[in-house]
């Protein structure tokens, strides 16, 4: 042993040695404290006590201070560790014996519940299983989230949520998020108070009128909010007790629900009247009373009209943005940057249709025109590559029933009407066709065979969700273009190997985008999610395909790397930001980086013994 190590041993031997109990440490622990200070400073060059102190402190466990113990301790899922309560934790915090004897660390809890996940036969049970260890644990839930992105992001998120919300009544076990209802009109603000935490930075809101490609699910709609903010840390590393989710029940049209006797919402028809509208602007008020006004608000899965109206009333006053216009646009859009990669056809030498004019197809027709015009392409001529379809066929300026009104009106085209999708596909002939209108089995064999017939390699995105809502499935699109369409979809679907090759399908779905945009605005305080934010982040996604990736047919990172992707998108966004004045949060950060790294949540559990200390001696106390 080296003189230097055996002084280093010396040193923290005499380290832990000041805060041991024992009288005879006692009696030596000024001399301790006095040859630790001589150490240091005769014997060690600055730089190396410096070092031995910050490599104690970077691997010494943080320590939690809970404000409860004993058996309230086991029941807080941000706190209970389970059996990872350390002997000495489980006397001191009065939890000693209310624990199997077994002291497991973190790692093998893991192994255990993947065992107990692997035993369920079916994704909804996996996704009962999941949500109780939320309930529970939820560092360990998160730790077992993030160590298995691929395999939990299905069960927790789309598709296995679109079941789940189907089910919400029959699967409730324990509330999750808060309920506020058009009876609470005029006291929204009272019902937020209820809510025990303060710090609340970011809630996912929805009304259930349009869960997934679903419809109508009322009061279990809530599965959506409480999905999307599982993500938000998952992901993002956005800590748990800044989210909240909330339904806003308002009724249901849903025949069926209406009808079943478990249903757990309001028993009447939706109220759409003038009350409505107060309803909402009440909430919004409300929320920013409680919580400030950076608190952001991501609308999900409201009715289409609905969705455009709010976005448009509230995006200018309040820091809220839309998933399903804007989320979803972005990530679609980021996806159609990476597939012309693939096709080398550039941007303006594309034809889009859209199969469904609602939030997601107008909100991608939107982005994309505006991807178009920052690639020096007029909107006039952005307008003539783009082709939309809704239930009454091609959208068209003069169509007679009722005209076209809306956010539709931009995209309508100075064209004779076309009733069918496979008609306006023969007669426009697109590189492109993407669908987000939930009509599943959309995209046929025949309209498949004829893309693959007039395109080298078509660019095919059946972005409906749940799976069972798609336009197509992977298989079916690569089987009819014999392997050469670049495809992408909304909920995921497993790799196809074709003559050998295997093509691996992208997900293009929002959760590329929502958790790391929401990274940045809480943490650089964004006020306004700006159309431009949303651009950006698809040009960064894109830009995060790996040219190995592409040549897989990727057009979007691995799953497997979305926890970074979502990182690397709130670092980017937030040094866009800065740059162009719309973080409010003072002074920027110098290294935006390590400073937003720093922040992420940790599924390390805390230690939950607290540092001993002695006062210092003072002369003439006799404390
Ligand atoms: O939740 C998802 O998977 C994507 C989305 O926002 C939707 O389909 O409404
Ligand atoms: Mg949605």
């Amino acid at each position: 042993m080296s003189d230097r190590q055996m002084l280093t041993k010396v040193y923290n031997f005499l380290k832990l040695a000041e805060f041991r109990k024992h009288p005879f440490f006692e009696n030596v622990r000024l001399a301790s404290m006095m040859v630790i200070a001589f150490i240091k400073r005769a014997v060690f060059p600055a730089d190396f006590t410096n070092n031995m102190d910050q490599n104690a402190s970077a691997t010494d466990e943080k320590i939690a201070r809970p404000r409860v113990r004993g058996v309230d301790l086991l029941r807080d899922p941000l706190l209970n560790k389970g059996m990872a309560f350390t002997l000495q934790e489980r006397q001191m915090l009065g939890v000693h014996g209310m624990l199997p004897p077994r002291v497991m660390d973190q790692q093998e809890q893991v192994v255990s519940i993947m065992e107990n996940f692997n035993r369920w036969q079916n994704d909804l049970d996996r996704y009962i299983y999941l949500m109780a260890l939320q309930d529970r644990n939820e560092k360990l839930f998160y730790r077992v989230v993030s160590e298995h992105t691929e395999l939990m992001m299905p069960i927790i998120y789309t598709p296995t949520v679109g079941l789940a919300c189907l089910k919400y009544g029959l699967i409730f076990r324990k509330p999750r998020g808060l309920y506020i209802t058009i009876n609470d009109k005029g006291h929204v603000y009272d019902v937020i108070c209820n809510w025990p935490i303060d710090d609340v930075k970011a809630i996912v809101v929805t009304d259930g009128e349009r869960i997934l490609g679903l419809g109508d699910l009322g009061c279990y709609g809530m599965g959506i909010p409480v999905g999307k903010l599982s993500l938000y840390t998952a992901l993002a590393g956005i800590q748990p007790h800044q989210c909240l989710p909330i339904l806003l029940d308002v009724g249901t049209n849903n025949e069926s629900l209406l009808k079943d006797p478990l249903y757990t919402g309001l028993r009447m028809r939706r109220d759409n009247g003038p009350q409505y509208d107060e309803f909402i602007d009440e909430f919004m008020d409300a929320v920013v009373k409680r919580f400030g006004r950076d608190v952001l608000v991501q609308f999900e899965d409201f009715g289409n009209h609905n969705a455009f109206r709010f976005l448009e009333k509230y995006r200018h006053d309040f820091c809220t943005f839309n998933d399903d216009i804007q989320g979803t646009a972005s990530v679609a859009v980021a996806g159609i940057l990476a597939s012309i990669k693939i096709t080398k056809k550039p941007l303006k030498d594309n034809v889009f249709v859209f199969q469904g004019a609602g939030e997601a197809s107008l909100g991608i027709a939107h982005l994309l025109l505006m991807a178009m015009k920052a690639k020096g392409i007029s909107e006039e001529e952005g307008l003539k590559k783009i082709w939309m379809v809704d239930s009454k066929g091609l959208i068209v300026k003069d169509r007679p029933a009722g005209g076209v009104t809306g956010h539709k009106e931009l995209f309508a085209r100075d064209f004779k009407p076309v009733s069918t999708l496979t008609e306006v596909i023969k007669t426009v002939k697109p590189t492109a066709i993407i669908g987000a209108a939930a009509v599943t089995g959309a995209f046929t064999e025949e309209i498949l065979k004829y893309m693959a017939e007039i395109n080298d390699k078509p660019i095919i995105f059946a972005l409906s969700n749940p799976t069972s809502k798609a336009e197509c499935t992977a298989e079916q699109a690569y089987t009819a273009t014999q392997g050469r369409c670049v495809f992408a979809s909304g909920s995921p679907f497993n790799a196809v190997t074709m003559n050998g090759k295997t093509l691996v399908p992208g997900q293009g779905n929002n959760a590329y985008i929502f958790p790391g945009l929401a990274l940045a605005i809480i943490l650089s305080d964004i006020r306004r999610v700006t159309e431009e934010i949303f651009l950006k982040s698809a040009e960064m996604l894109s830009e995060m395909v790996k040219d190995e990736e592409l040549a897989q047919g990727r057009v979007y990172p691995p799953l497997s790397k979305i926890r970074e992707v979502s990182t690397k998108l709130a670092v980017g966004l937030t040094q866009y930001a800065y740059k162009n004045g719309l973080a409010l949060k003072y002074p920027e950060p110098e290294d935006i980086d390590k400073s937003i790294r720093a922040y992420q949540y940790s599924t390390d559990y805390e230690s939950f013994i607290p540092q001993m200390y002695d006062w210092p001696a003072v002369k003439g106390s006799n404390l």
